[in-house]
């Protein structure tokens, strides 16, 4: 694996988000921190996030019990259209080609019931584990909604005159958002993890030879992405699509902090502007890595505006880079290995929900 430099993403303390009073001192301060949020997803597309209690929560701990009592139970993962929770083996799940070398434990919403849309239902956490350690797990859900929330919020005072940051930022969406929102643990392991003799649990024998990664190039789908992770190996390429001149850049994890990253719907919402970054998961130093993942979506039947045209985006004036951009995102892509079988939909037809449903079920694999 060739050195790879590292970015250096703007640092934003958005405390004063989740914490909001009427008093002018502080306004002056939401209104800084709101515009460094928007620069921050408007130049790089990431940053890195703390809270006034960023060091309160070590996760670390609780996430590798998540894996390992999953194992020993013998617990699989719950798939159902498109909804995933529980434990995922190596090699279940990849956005392309390659063989992704990481396991993964998904929940969600800890109140979420399995009626209300295809994204909700029921948590499949492993009996073995402790009661402190799952609410601990539930905690963290509900934190990384308050500091998405947060940062949606100040995204709508940055931009005012959009309607849908708006209503996004709005306690009835922060709600409907929290029902279908999505926690990812993930390990990576060495790429050497993957050679079927030494294959992890639940990894079936016969995996076919293709290209090791952490987690192949993409874009993440949905409103906003916060990742915490105890060691490197998160990067974020300087093209919008993987070409010879890409450079990938390594973001350093700084301990409590989330990396944020804006999501392919929320850089369609503003035409581009917010970018939603490529990136990807490498093993640098054949080592093991773990990662929170949490994506936070907008509510499920959310329609793009109707404006919404790449082609008409285009004659209207706006600028040709950044429309040029959305065309590259992995929402728009056909992500399925099987490119023959059934059909993708057409986002300006269908809800964001229905659309993602069917882009889960797109990334399973079985091998
Ligand atoms: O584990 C990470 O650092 C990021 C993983 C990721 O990009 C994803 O699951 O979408
Ligand atoms: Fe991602």
């Amino acid at each position: 694996m060739p050195p790879f430099d590292s970015i250096s993403l703007p640092l934003i303390d958005v405390s004063c988000l989740l914490h909001h009073d009427s008093d002018v001192a502080q306004n002056e301060l939401i209104r800084t921190t709101s515009n460094a949020i928007l620069d921050a997803l408007a130049q790089y597309g990431a940053f890195q996030c703390i809270t006034a209690t960023s060091n309160n929560f070590n996760i670390f701990d609780t996430a590798e019990l998540l894996l390992h009592t999953s194992k020993t139970d013998g617990i699989g993962a719950v798939k159902r259209g498109g909804f995933v929770r529980g434990y995922i083996g190596m090699g279940h799940e990849s956005g392309g080609a390659a063989l992704e070398v990481k396991e993964g434990f998904s929940y969600g919403d800890s109140e979420s019931c399995a009626s209300s849309n295809k994204l909700t239902g029921e948590n499949i956490f492993p009996p073995s584990l402790s009661a402190n350690e799952k609410e601990k797990a539930q905690d963290y859900y509900e934190r990384c909604c308050a500091v998405a929330r947060a940062i949606s919020q100040g995204l709508a005072i940055a931009l005012p005159d959009n309607p849908l940051l708006q209503q996004f930022s709005s306690e009835n969406d922060a709600r409907l958002a929290k029902a279908i929102s999505l926690l990812r643990v993930f390990k990576y392991f060495p790429y050497s993890a993957a050679n079927s003799d030494n294959a992890p649990h639940s990894t079936s024998a016969a995996i076919p030879h293709v290209d090791r990664l952490g987690s192949s190039p993409h874009t993440d789908w949905g409103y906003l992405t916060l990742i915490q992770s105890n060691e490197a190996g998160l990067q974020i390429a300087s093209t919008p699509t993987v070409v010879p001149e890409t450079v990938w850049r390594t973001v350093e994890p700084i301990p409590g902090a989330f990396i944020v990253n804006g999501g392919d719907y929320l850089s369609v919402l503003t035409h581009g502007r917010i970018l939603s970054p490529l990136h990807r998961v490498v093993n640098l130093d054949n080592s093991f890595r773990t990662s929170m993942v949490f994506f936070y979506y907008p509510p499920y039947d959310t329609k793009v505006p109707a404006e919404f045209d790449l082609e008409l985006l285009n004659e209207s004036g706006e600028s040709s880079k950044a429309v040029e951009r959305l065309k590259h995102l992995s929402l728009f892509q056909d992500q399925r290995s099987d490119k023959s079988k059934g059909r993708k939909l057409d986002l300006k037809t269908v809800c964001f929900g229905d659309y993602i449903s069917s882009k889960w079920e797109s990334v399973s694999r079985d091998y």
